[in-house]
């Protein structure tokens, strides 16, 4: 359970605007709990080894870590602690050894960062030389622990082999078309970023992928169970599961049935606010599809408890995909989800509808100002926007794929 925490205060139409004055409040960091179990690098995110094969943790330097970044950004501050398992209280109480060597633990502010020593082991730096492939600073994607099973895990592999790829193959591209752009492999004096300054390059999927994801969507497809509230979604967490939120009549519903190839699986409408609730599919006995009511224009304010209580608590969520329209670009409502799932350590990515809509030029444009976009604030995003359209079907395969991706299907 994240330690979120904030006083309800209903004052907008839409839950979009609800959410952020209910959700997005002062965040606390409960020192009983866990350490954060991974450390950005330049090289890129480092996961720290577990409770059972690293040292204990040091609850005073905790303490004096959050000072220290209090100090430092005040109001920037953001610190997250999620669920601590049973086995992690013990070692947060217990005495730190006094080895000196090893790296570091982080803890940091949006704009600036604090290291205090921890005894761990040396760093390893046999990964060099180094691209930044994230857009977080140094420790909050860091703020859940990562587990083999959490989505943020499955981002930082997926990550790590995008980058080896990219290193074997030296005629790799080294920008996309957009505003997308390898950052610098020189090593600096700096001893991490403080901000990127290009949304950073990730490959999309191979053909072998995009094949492999495209045969597994044709799967058989079925409505599982609408939800209004927790006690009414589905008890299988045993499949991976990912969620499609965004203002209403973004093109949500549509582009499930397109993704399924099923045009009457999900009931679609021209006129906004037609999901009302929770919808839940599953494809193939192996993946878990979520349509949701979108916020915004014609939403309902007690929408944004019941979403945002399922985001945060659905244990089998690998990724969230928030849908933003190129010829609208990225809203009030779009940054403030976004807020959200950062400040809860949640794994999303953006994903364009409608392309069809807009000239080659124009989508171009409209991708690389949200990049841009993306690149100052967004912290749990998956770096890799995607562009669909439900109508012409292009751009899904892409999307299939980086679904298998977050929820780790072995097909
Ligand atoms: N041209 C075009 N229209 C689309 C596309 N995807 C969806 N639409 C249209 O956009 C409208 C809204 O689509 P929905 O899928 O119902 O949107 P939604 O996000 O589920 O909307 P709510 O349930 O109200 O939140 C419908 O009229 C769709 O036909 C697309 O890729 N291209
Ligand atoms: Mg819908």
């Amino acid at each position: 359970m994240t330690s979120i925490t904030g006083t309800a205060r209903k004052t907008a139409s839409s839950w979009g605007t609800v959410f952020y004055h209910n959700y997005i409040q002062p965040v606390s960091l409960q020192l009983n709990q866990a350490p954060s179990r991974g450390v950005r690098t330049r090289a890129g995110f480092r996961r720290i080894p577990s409770s059972q094969d690293r040292a204990p943790y040091n609850r005073s330097s905790l303490t004096e870590s959050i000072e220290g970044a209090t100090q430092i950004d005040k109001a920037k501050t953001s610190i997250i602690r999620t669920e601590v398992p049973a086995a992690n209280s013990d070692s947060v109480n217990a005495k730190a050894p006094t080895s000196t060597s090893g790296s570091t633990e982080v803890l940091s502010t949006r704009r600036s960062t604090v290291h205090r020593g921890f005894p761990t082991t040396k760093p390893d730096r046999s990964d060099r030389p180094i691209r930044i492939v994230s857009l977080a600073p140094p420790s909050l994607e860091s703020s859940r622990p990562v587990t083999s099973k959490s989505p943020a895990f499955a981002d930082q592999q997926h990550q790590q082999q995008e980058r080896s790829s990219t290193h074997k193959n030296s005629k790799a591209p080294s920008s996309t078309p957009s505003a997308s752009t390898t950052v610098s492999t020189k090593p600096t004096s700096e001893k991490f970023p403080k901000k990127l300054q290009a949304f950073p390059f990730v490959p999309g999927a191979t053909k072998n992928e995009l094949s492999k994801a495209h045969k597994f969507f044709f799967s058989p497809a079925e409505f599982v169970k609408s939800a209004t509230n927790l006690s009414m979604i589905p008890d299988n967490t045993i499949i991976p599961e990912v969620a499609f939120v965004g203002r209403s009549n973004i093109g949500k519903s549509s582009l499930i049935n397109g993704l399924v190839n099923r045009n009457g699986l999900v009931k679609t409408s021209s006129k906004p606010g037609h999901t009302r609730m929770m919808n839940f599919f599953k494809l193939g006995d192996k993946l878990s599809l979520v349509d949701m009511p979108g916020y915004g224009w014609k939403s309902r304010d007690e929408w944004g408890g019941m979403i945002i209580s399922y985001l945060q608590n659905r244990k089998n969520l690998r990724r969230i995909y928030i849908l933003v329209d190129p010829s609208h670009g990225l809203k009030e409502s779009d940054t403030q989800i976004m807020k959200l799932l950062d400040s809860s350590g949640l794994s999303y990515q953006v994903v364009l509808t409608k392309m069809d809509r807009l000239s080659k030029t124009k989508y171009s444009a409209a991708k690389a100002e949200i990049e841009a976009e993306l690149v100052k604030d967004a912290i749990c995003c998956f770096p890799l926007v995607l562009g669909v359209s439900s109508k012409t079907k292009d751009g899904l395969d892409e999307l299939r794929a980086a679904i298998v991706k977050a929820g780790q299907l072995t097909l």
